[in-house]
Protein backbone atom coordinates (compact mmCIF):
# COMPACT_ATOMS: atom_id res chain seq x y z
CA UNK A 1 0.00 0.00 0.00
CA UNK A 2 1.61 3.08 -1.07
CA UNK A 3 1.17 5.94 1.53
CA UNK A 4 1.52 9.79 1.39
CA UNK A 5 2.01 11.91 4.58
CA UNK A 6 0.90 15.64 3.30
CA UNK A 7 1.14 18.79 4.82
CA UNK A 8 4.27 18.74 6.52
CA UNK A 9 5.92 21.72 7.81
CA UNK A 10 8.78 20.52 10.57
CA UNK A 11 11.73 18.88 10.42
CA UNK A 12 10.64 16.15 13.22
CA UNK A 13 7.79 15.20 10.68
CA UNK A 14 9.43 14.75 8.00
CA UNK A 15 12.15 12.91 9.54
CA UNK A 16 9.45 10.42 11.16
CA UNK A 17 7.47 10.35 7.96
CA UNK A 18 10.81 9.18 6.09
CA UNK A 19 11.78 6.83 9.37
CA UNK A 20 8.45 4.88 9.31
CA UNK A 21 7.99 4.40 5.89
CA UNK A 22 5.93 6.85 4.37
CA UNK A 23 6.62 6.53 0.20
CA UNK A 24 5.65 10.45 -0.20
CA UNK A 25 5.10 13.26 1.46
CA UNK A 26 3.47 16.73 0.51
CA UNK A 27 4.51 20.14 1.34
CA UNK A 28 1.69 22.93 0.39
CA UNK A 29 2.92 25.79 -1.15
CA UNK A 30 -0.82 26.96 -1.72
CA UNK A 31 -2.80 29.19 0.83
CA UNK A 32 -3.48 26.80 3.74
CA UNK A 33 -3.10 26.61 7.14
CA UNK A 34 -0.12 24.19 6.19
CA UNK A 35 1.65 26.40 4.10
CA UNK A 36 4.92 26.85 3.42
CA UNK A 37 7.17 28.68 1.43
CA UNK A 38 9.38 27.65 -1.52
CA UNK A 39 12.29 28.18 0.84
CA UNK A 40 11.04 26.33 3.74
CA UNK A 41 10.11 23.20 1.46
CA UNK A 42 13.63 23.50 -0.02
CA UNK A 43 15.03 23.08 3.60
CA UNK A 44 12.22 20.02 4.27
CA UNK A 45 12.88 18.17 0.78
CA UNK A 46 16.87 18.29 1.48
CA UNK A 47 16.02 15.93 3.82
CA UNK A 48 14.45 13.53 2.16
CA UNK A 49 16.30 10.46 0.32
CA UNK A 50 15.72 10.15 -2.95
CA UNK A 51 13.58 7.02 -2.58
CA UNK A 52 10.66 9.11 -1.00
CA UNK A 53 8.73 11.79 -3.51
CA UNK A 54 8.34 14.92 -2.36
CA UNK A 55 5.33 16.43 -3.62
CA UNK A 56 4.35 19.79 -3.86
CA UNK A 57 0.65 20.43 -3.38
CA UNK A 58 -1.28 23.61 -5.46
CA UNK A 59 -4.73 24.72 -5.69
CA UNK A 60 -6.00 26.20 -8.96
CA UNK A 61 -2.33 28.36 -9.78
CA UNK A 62 -1.56 28.99 -12.91
CA UNK A 63 0.81 26.34 -14.28
CA UNK A 64 3.61 29.54 -14.76
CA UNK A 65 3.00 29.85 -10.97
CA UNK A 66 3.02 26.33 -10.14
CA UNK A 67 6.42 25.83 -11.86
CA UNK A 68 8.17 28.67 -10.39
CA UNK A 69 7.62 27.45 -6.90
CA UNK A 70 8.12 23.92 -7.50
CA UNK A 71 11.89 24.72 -9.06
CA UNK A 72 12.28 26.65 -5.65
CA UNK A 73 10.92 24.11 -3.73
CA UNK A 74 12.66 21.05 -5.30
CA UNK A 75 10.31 19.10 -5.16
CA UNK A 76 9.85 15.75 -7.12
CA UNK A 77 6.34 15.97 -7.62
CA UNK A 78 3.56 18.61 -8.20
CA UNK A 79 -0.15 17.81 -6.88
CA UNK A 80 -2.84 20.09 -8.93
CA UNK A 81 -6.18 20.55 -6.55
CA UNK A 82 -9.18 22.49 -8.42
CA UNK A 83 -10.19 21.36 -11.20
CA UNK A 84 -6.91 22.72 -13.43
CA UNK A 85 -7.63 22.01 -17.51
CA UNK A 86 -5.58 19.50 -19.51
CA UNK A 87 -3.69 22.01 -20.98
CA UNK A 88 -2.04 23.06 -17.36
CA UNK A 89 -0.53 19.28 -16.72
CA UNK A 90 0.34 20.00 -20.44
CA UNK A 91 2.30 23.09 -20.07
CA UNK A 92 4.12 21.59 -17.01
CA UNK A 93 4.65 18.15 -18.51
CA UNK A 94 8.06 19.15 -19.77
CA UNK A 95 9.65 19.56 -16.39
CA UNK A 96 9.95 16.25 -16.06
CA UNK A 97 8.31 15.68 -11.94
CA UNK A 98 5.57 13.46 -11.16
CA UNK A 99 1.76 14.60 -11.76
CA UNK A 100 -1.10 14.16 -9.88
CA UNK A 101 -4.21 15.26 -10.50
CA UNK A 102 -6.17 16.00 -7.24
CA UNK A 103 -9.64 15.92 -7.97
CA UNK A 104 -13.16 15.32 -5.96
CA UNK A 105 -15.38 11.56 -6.57
CA UNK A 106 -17.62 13.25 -9.09
CA UNK A 107 -14.59 14.11 -11.68
CA UNK A 108 -13.16 11.95 -14.36
CA UNK A 109 -11.92 9.33 -12.75
CA UNK A 110 -9.75 7.45 -15.38
CA UNK A 111 -5.94 7.49 -14.23
CA UNK A 112 -3.92 9.17 -16.63
CA UNK A 113 -6.79 10.89 -18.40
CA UNK A 114 -5.01 14.41 -18.74
CA UNK A 115 -1.71 12.93 -18.81
CA UNK A 116 -1.05 12.86 -15.49
CA UNK A 117 1.23 9.99 -13.14
CA UNK A 118 -0.95 9.64 -10.11
CA UNK A 119 -4.76 10.30 -9.50
CA UNK A 120 -6.16 11.25 -5.75
CA UNK A 121 -9.74 10.87 -5.14
CA UNK A 122 -10.54 13.88 -2.59
CA UNK A 123 -13.17 14.80 -0.20
CA UNK A 124 -15.06 18.29 -2.47
CA UNK A 125 -13.06 20.26 0.09
CA UNK A 126 -9.42 18.75 0.45
CA UNK A 127 -6.77 19.36 3.57
CA UNK A 128 -10.25 19.71 6.05
CA UNK A 129 -10.35 16.12 7.29
CA UNK A 130 -13.72 15.48 6.23
CA UNK A 131 -14.69 11.54 5.78
CA UNK A 132 -16.74 10.51 2.48
CA UNK A 133 -18.73 7.76 1.12
CA UNK A 134 -15.20 5.86 0.25
CA UNK A 135 -16.77 2.92 -1.27
CA UNK A 136 -18.43 5.30 -4.30
CA UNK A 137 -15.34 5.21 -6.21
CA UNK A 138 -14.96 1.22 -5.98
CA UNK A 139 -13.65 -0.10 -8.75
CA UNK A 140 -13.86 2.52 -10.85
CA UNK A 141 -10.39 4.03 -11.17
CA UNK A 142 -8.01 1.58 -11.81
CA UNK A 143 -4.13 1.94 -11.83
CA UNK A 144 -1.59 4.30 -9.42
CA UNK A 145 -4.62 6.05 -7.44
CA UNK A 146 -4.68 7.55 -3.92
CA UNK A 147 -7.71 7.68 -2.07
CA UNK A 148 -7.43 10.68 0.38
CA UNK A 149 -10.14 12.58 2.55
CA UNK A 150 -10.71 12.35 6.43
CA UNK A 151 -8.51 9.09 6.51
CA UNK A 152 -7.08 8.33 9.97
CA UNK A 153 -5.43 5.43 11.99
CA UNK A 154 -8.45 4.21 13.48
CA UNK A 155 -10.44 4.30 9.78
CA UNK A 156 -8.27 3.49 7.10
CA UNK A 157 -8.16 -0.26 7.25
CA UNK A 158 -12.13 0.57 6.87
CA UNK A 159 -11.13 3.00 3.85
CA UNK A 160 -9.29 0.89 1.78
CA UNK A 161 -11.50 -2.25 2.55
CA UNK A 162 -14.58 -0.19 1.16
CA UNK A 163 -12.69 1.87 -1.87
CA UNK A 164 -9.72 -0.62 -2.70
CA UNK A 165 -7.11 2.43 -3.56
CA UNK A 166 -3.94 1.55 -4.77
CA UNK A 167 -2.68 4.04 -1.77
CA UNK A 168 -3.91 6.48 0.71
CA UNK A 169 -2.95 10.10 1.74
CA UNK A 170 -3.19 11.68 4.76
CA UNK A 171 -3.35 14.66 6.55
CA UNK A 172 -5.75 16.31 9.03
CA UNK A 173 -5.87 12.23 10.29
CA UNK A 174 -2.46 12.47 11.97
CA UNK A 175 -2.89 15.57 13.32
CA UNK A 176 -3.48 17.27 17.12
CA UNK A 177 -4.76 20.24 15.99
CA UNK A 178 -5.27 22.34 12.22
CA UNK A 179 -1.79 22.47 10.96
CA UNK A 180 0.41 20.95 13.64
CA UNK A 181 1.65 17.15 12.84
CA UNK A 182 1.92 14.46 15.44
CA UNK A 183 5.00 11.81 15.13
CA UNK A 184 2.79 9.43 16.82
CA UNK A 185 0.17 9.63 15.22
CA UNK A 186 2.35 9.79 11.84
CA UNK A 187 3.57 6.40 12.86
CA UNK A 188 0.36 4.60 13.57
CA UNK A 189 -1.33 6.06 10.37
CA UNK A 190 1.60 3.89 8.63
CA UNK A 191 1.27 0.64 10.90
CA UNK A 192 -2.55 1.29 9.65
CA UNK A 193 -2.17 1.33 6.37
CA UNK A 194 0.19 -1.29 5.92
CA UNK A 195 -0.88 -4.25 8.83
O1 LIG B 1 -3.81 20.48 3.21
C1 LIG B 1 -4.34 21.53 2.81
O2 LIG B 1 -4.63 22.44 3.57
C2 LIG B 1 -4.65 21.70 1.35
C3 LIG B 1 -5.04 22.95 0.90
C4 LIG B 1 -5.32 23.13 -0.44
C5 LIG B 1 -5.22 22.09 -1.32
C6 LIG B 1 -4.83 20.83 -0.86
C7 LIG B 1 -4.56 20.63 0.47
N1 LIG B 1 -4.20 19.36 0.95
C8 LIG B 1 -4.12 18.27 0.05
C9 LIG B 1 -3.87 16.91 0.51
O3 LIG B 1 -3.19 16.14 -0.16
C10 LIG B 1 -4.53 16.34 1.71
O4 LIG B 1 -3.67 15.38 2.23
C11 LIG B 1 -5.81 15.66 1.31
O5 LIG B 1 -6.68 16.66 0.84
C12 LIG B 1 -6.42 14.93 2.48
O6 LIG B 1 -6.64 15.82 3.52
P1 LIG B 1 -7.29 15.32 4.90
O7 LIG B 1 -8.73 15.05 4.66
O8 LIG B 1 -7.05 16.47 5.80
O9 LIG B 1 -6.53 14.09 5.31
Amino acid sequence: MYVKICGLSEEEHVRTAVEAGADAIGLVLTHSPRRVTPERAAELAALVPPHVLTVGVFKGEDPDTVRAAALAAGVRAIQLHGNHPHSDFTALKDLGLTLVRAVAADADLRCGAYDEDLLLVDAPRAGAGEPWDWSAVRGRPTGRWLLAGGLTPGNVRAAVAAAAPWGVDVSSGVEVARGVKDSALIRAFLTAARP
